[in-house]
């Protein structure tokens, strides 16, 4: 039987049961999804579904839905519709009373006497004043008892009525959660505030506004879609916009939805309501999200103040040197013992180089001598994701977390370390820091306290994924920094190495031993694309017959889109490195359930799950899925975890990935198909990025003109971010603070 045939398919007729909820087998509490069985007057039954439970065990519950058949629990309800019985019977609603917390018996009949047996109604249709008169309550007692029955039975009311106007029950959910109780009316006044929550964007929440009859020029939209528009700035790397610009694109933005045209200066006054609102900051013509202003200037001012801290040079830093040069019996180059010695005297660092430089090599230096100089020194290491981390750790011999671990963060944005509660650390080296946005930059500078900071990173590399170019602009801000640019014997026997400073100097890759490079042609460039698609397949057989594992091959490709995209090469690919087998399990997906999450699958994580700690770019393994209950279990490093249906969309095939996705990785072998196609990015950082991700193997395969053109296109990075200026500016001890209104 294969996964499709295995899939439950609901029976058609709608059914109601109502019961006790005798056991809560399952329950994600981010996306409220739960296993659970109902005890009726028939049995107990299984159900599955999103409900709110605000007890779980024994909470009376009425369910309507359809039966579907699981090949392993048997008969199950595919709950798509609850309610919490609200009680008629006088006894009943008594005894529902005296279940609250704090109420007696003779509290519980007072307020049914009072109120009827409709009292659950009448407390949430009028809440405290519906208690107002009733003798022996206090104020705090009757708030009590409005809390516990809104909670019992209210919630159900608000994530009926946030489903009614269009929200799916996961994030009607996640709604209650961040706006709370009261997230009707502030929604019915605002629909847009929506738009604040996770998995809701701009567009869902105009849609809401729409059927809530919000008129088109509501300052609340206008607000909103200035935000949308700077937000989604920040997805290009930028941290702050030109107003103009800004106004003209959100102008656009709306006309594209509404079909007339709108002005850029009507926006003006919902753009000052987000100023005075503190929700945007602007510096003449720039405008900025206020939390990235914030980190931009957080980052200015300290790496200003280390800048304007007087390196102390040691005295007997030589002969340290010298020792570990007979300890370890490496002789450092000129440039790794400047490194070294500015690490000792300075309180920030910046070491920078390509593949093979001795960066590892200059940081353990670095360490040895610190340990000497002081036995007791608190190292910590950390680099921007999982994997890098875990090769920082191999390499160093130090333990290495996440930055995100490192700063305790649970969730986005906020961390457990901070200038209150700095980390307990003399020494934090980071690797991989070309991979650090601004606002991760923000967090660690925050909570680095006085401990010497040592950005590890390679600046060639393509820049971060978030806002941001913090390595460069503080580079360029004259931050301390040592570039290592001799690529050392042992590395130069590596094709991969000496490529990837080939490509930097705009020099083509030169062929042989661990890079090759497989020219394909074609009449046209169709034909072309689809013969290199042909020929990577070919490739990646050869490959496994040699003994690789689909785990050691990773194919890296510029773009998404297209022939020779990661969307197009991971169906490919799939069917080549994990193909549907007979019980190999798997679950349908895709529009027309066309694709497959399999078991054996490659898989990689689309942005940070701080629930999990499985971070964005992460590569896992799906380990067993269940397809009755739409569950994944993959297997990221040393952890398993549970993906339900709606977390689905963080994931993605991992066959093929794109280049930016692969930054800080590291494969066996590195494939990556070159065609014109691609032109617009066919640049030399990209190439660069993904040849240096290769450890065994390099493998280019496609189009001569391709590669020739993405070595010469040297297309700067624009990223409209000010830290270079502001960290020349404080540092000059120009206190004035240029965002300030
Ligand atoms: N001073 C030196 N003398 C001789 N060999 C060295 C020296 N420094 C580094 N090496 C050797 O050069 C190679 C690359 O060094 P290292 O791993 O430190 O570079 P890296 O910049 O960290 O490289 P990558 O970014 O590729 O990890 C290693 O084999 C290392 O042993």
């Amino acid at each position: 039987m294969n996964g499709e045939d295995r899939l439950a398919r609901p029976e058609a007729e709608e059914v109601t049961a109502s019961g006790t909820v005798e056991r809560v087998v399952f329950r994600n509490e981010e996306t409220g999804f739960a296993v659970f069985r109902l005890k009726t007057s028939g049995g107990v039954i299984s159900c599955t579904g999103y409900v709110y439970f605000s007890q779980g065990e024994g909470e009376a519950l009425e369910v309507t839905g359809h039966w579907t058949e699981h090949p392993r629990y048997g008969r199950q309800l595919q709950v798509t519709g609850w309610s919490k019985p609200v009680p008629t019977d006088r006894e009943v609603a008594i005894q529902l009373f005296r279940r609250l917390e704090g109420v007696g018996r003779r509290v519980a009949r007072r307020i049914v006497a009072a109120l009827g047996p409709g009292a659950v109604d009448a407390i949430l249709d009028h809440g405290e004043a519906a208690l107002a008169g009733i003798q022996g309550l206090s104020p705090e007692k009757a708030q009590s008892i409005v809390q516990q029955v809104r909670a019992h039975h209210g919630v159900q009311k608000v994530l009926g009525q946030l489903m009614a106007l269009g929200i799916s029950p996961g994030a009607a959910m996640r709604v209650y959660r961040v706006l709370g109780e009261g997230c009707l009316e502030d929604i019915r006044r605002n629909p847009y505030l929506l738009a604040g929550v996770a998995g809701i964007g701009f567009g869902q929440a105009d849609g809401v506004a729409r059927r809530l009859g919000i008129p088109a020029d509501s300052p609340f939209r206008l607000q909103s879609a200035l935000l949308h528009t700077l937000a989604g700035s920040t997805t290009e790397g930028h941290c702050w916009l030109d107003r103009a610009f800004w106004l003209a694109k959100t102008a656009e933005m709306l006309a594209g939805i509404d079909g007339d045209p709108w002005e850029a200066d009507q926006f003006e006054e919902a753009a000052g309501t987000l100023a005075r609102e503190g929700q945007i900051r602007q510096e003449e013509d720039r405008v900025y999200l206020a939390s990235l202003w914030e980190a931009e200037e957080q980052v200015a001012r300290w790496a200003a103040d280390r800048l304007r801290v007087a390196a102390l040079h040691s005295a007997g830093l030589d002969d340290l040197i010298q020792s570990y040069e007979r300890e370890s019996g490496v002789t450092l180059s000129f440039t790794q013992r400047e490194a070294v010695r500015t690490a000792m005297a300075s309180p920030l660092l910046i070491l920078t180089g390509g593949p093979g430089t001795g960066k590892t090599t200059t940081v353990r230096a670095i360490l040895w001598c610190r340990q000497q100089l002081n036995p007791q020194t608190k190292v910590g290491m950390a680099a921007p994701t999982g994997r890098a981390a875990r090769r920082l750790e191999e390499v160093s011999g130090f333990s290495a977390a996440t930055v995100h671990r490192l700063l305790g963060m649970r969730v986005e944005g906020i961390a457990q370390f901070d200038e209150e509660n700095p980390l307990p650390y003399d020494l934090i080296i980071v690797d991989e820091t070309s991979m650090m946005d601004i606002l991760l930059a923000d967090k660690l500078v925050r909570a680095a306290g006085g401990a010497g900071v040592i950005l590890v990173g390679d600046v060639d590399q393509l820049p971060s994924v978030g806002p941001g170019h913090v390595l460069h602009d503080l580079i360029q801000a004259g931050v301390p920094s040592v570039r290592l640019d001799v690529i050392f014997r042992q590395a130069r026997e590596s094709n991969i190495v000496v490529n990837a400073h080939r490509v930097l100097q705009g020099e083509l890759p030169r062929q042989g031993g661990d890079f090759w490079f497989v020219e394909v042609s074609g009449a046209t460039t169709a034909e072309t694309n689809a013969a290199i698609a042909v020929r990577l397949e070919q490739a990646v057989q050869n490959l496994l017959a040699e003994g690789y594992s689909p785990a050691d091959i990773q194919v890296l490709s510029p773009t998404k889109k297209g022939e020779l995209g990661t969307e197009a090469l991971n169906i490919r690919l799939q069917q080549l490195m994990n193909p549907r087998q007979m019980g190999k399990k798997e679950i349908p997906f895709g529009r027309k359930g066309e694709r497959a999450w399999r078991v054996g699958d490659k898989v990689i994580q689309m942005r940070n799950d701080y629930e999990k700690e499985v971070f964005n770019g992460e590569i896992g393994m799906i380990e067993d899925v269940d397809p009755e209950e739409g569950v994944l279990l993959i297997r990221f490093g040393d952890a398993l975890h549970e993906y339900e249906r709606d977390e689905w969309d963080q994931l993605r095939h991992a066959y093929a990935i794109t280049i930016h996705k692969s930054q800080g990785g590291e494969y066996p072998v590195v494939l990556i198909p070159m065609t014109t196609s691609h032109y617009i990015l066919l640049y030399r950082n990209l190439l660069y990025t993904g040849i240096t991700r290769a450890k065994k193997l390099c493998g280019l395969i496609g189009m001569p003109r391709a590669l020739g053109l993405a070595v010469r296109n040297t297309r700067p990075v624009l990223r409209n971010t000010r830290l270079t200026e502001k960290i020349q500016v404080y540092s000059r001890g120009r206190g004035a603070d240029p965002g300030d209104p």
